[in-house]
């Protein structure tokens, strides 16, 4: 059925995507962006030179993905640092950028507390500048490695559940190297299943009304050779039902203290299905995507997007037509319910895999403890 629609990827180019640089050119130091919106028809690169260009950037998702969002916050205080800006109104504006991935506030606490400190200890604004860099460079190296140790980790357990290889994998969204200072988090895994000769298909879902599988998913999966397939949301389903999926991985937004996950809107109907028909329901975080701060499912806020993302396909090379500025696929003047994301209760997840290891079955108890380890906790 599915197998003369499997391609095989055209594209050698390295998987590692070089998607955020801090350069320090003579005019003062920039951050440097991929445009994800402009992907996969153009690789465009947006120069932020300060907080508000990087927080429109969050917020149109050129740069996007919680790890990611985490770093680049982290760069952005370094920058309003670097060029002289109000730091603590530039923290606030990018925490504010996008409400739901725990990890851009995590970035940008991090980056700020480490400028306080030693502005405190020097009096010096340099030294400030410096060390919020050092925090931002380190948050990036850090999920660097998190990305490698996730792949083990998600890869020994997809071996341990289903072992004799040839792994059929769905995901949705996208949580490659997109999103991350490494190749990424669920999507790390598919890479390294294909490495090791144990994937036999990834199956991307389309992700609307953003795009972020066919456009980036696929562009990445394309970049590393490996079989997929791409789908729209809506035949995942009679995936399941013709015993197509062998397992389902996705990335996090944020998890709850009580094991709830957030993620792309489309998560929460794929891990009732996975319930359904038997087929694991896995989570690939970092530890910096636990938020023992926020109790549970409910106590998350879920990031509403503007309706004309549902009612107009967008695309840069569209000439002006909707009020976003994309092609209209409804009536102008349709109202559209166009949540960013949903949530998955621990129960419907089979197992978190983190840097740290593999939580499963997903309880409070184990993520507190998980986030003890990194000195991370409600308090
Ligand atoms: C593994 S983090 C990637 C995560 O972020 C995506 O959201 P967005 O594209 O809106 O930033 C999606 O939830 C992915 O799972």
């Amino acid at each position: 059925m599915a197998d003369q629609q499997a391609r095989t990827g055209e594209d050698r180019r390295p998987t590692q995507i070089p998607v955020i640089r801090w350069e320090e050119p003579p005019e003062g130091p920039v951050l440097v962006l991929l445009d994800q919106t402009r992907l996969p028809a153009e690789e465009v690169e947006l120069v932020c030179t300060d907080a508000p260009a990087l927080v429109e950037a969050i917020r149109s998702l050129a740069v996007r993905g919680a790890p990611l969002l985490g770093i680049a916050g982290a760069y952005g205080v370094a920058l309003a640092a670097a060029r002289g800006f109000d730091v603590a109104e530039a923290a606030r504006a990018l925490e504010e950028a996008r409400p739901t991935a725990v990890n851009l506030s995590v970035g940008v606490r991090r980056a700020q507390a480490a400028h306080q400190e030693a502005l405190a200890a020097t009096g010096d604004p340099t030294a400030g500048a410096v060390a919020a860099l050092a925090a931002a460079r380190a948050l990036h190296q850090e999920d660097a490695v998190a990305s490698t140790r996730m792949a083990a980790h998600g890869l020994a357990l997809l071996d341990e559940l289903l072992p004799g290889g040839g792994h059929r994998i769905l995901t949705h969204c996208n949580s490659g190297s997109l999103v991350s200072g490494g190749e990424g988090t669920a999507f790390a895994v598919t890479l390294a299943a294909h490495r090791a000769g144990r994937l036999r298909r990834l199956w991307v879902d389309e992700t609307r009304p953003l795009l972020q599988g066919a456009r980036l998913t696929a562009y990445e999966a394309a970049r590393s050779g490996m079989a997929y397939t791409l789908l729209t949301d809506n035949a995942a389903g009679s995936l399941f039902a013709a015993g197509e999926v062998d397992a389902v991985l996705i990335g996090a937004d944020r998890i709850a203290a009580d094991g709830s996950v957030a993620n792309k809107v489309g998560s929460y109907p794929l891990a009732v299905l996975a319930r359904y028909h038997h087929v694991p329901f896995i989570v690939v975080a970092p530890v910096t995507t636990v938020d023992p701060a926020t109790a549970d499912g409910a106590s998350i806020e879920v990031e509403q997007r503007p309706g004309f993302e549902v009612t107009e396909l967008s695309a840069p090379q569209v000439p002006v037509a909707g009020a976003g500025g994309g092609i209209p696929v409804a009536p102008l003047g349709t109202q559209a319910y166009n949540p960013a994301f949903d949530v998955t209760p621990p129960e419907l997840i089979t197992a978190v895999v983190t840097e740290e290891g593999v939580v499963s079955p997903v309880t409070a108890e184990a993520l507190a403890e998980l986030c003890a380890g990194q000195g991370r906790t409600a308090a």
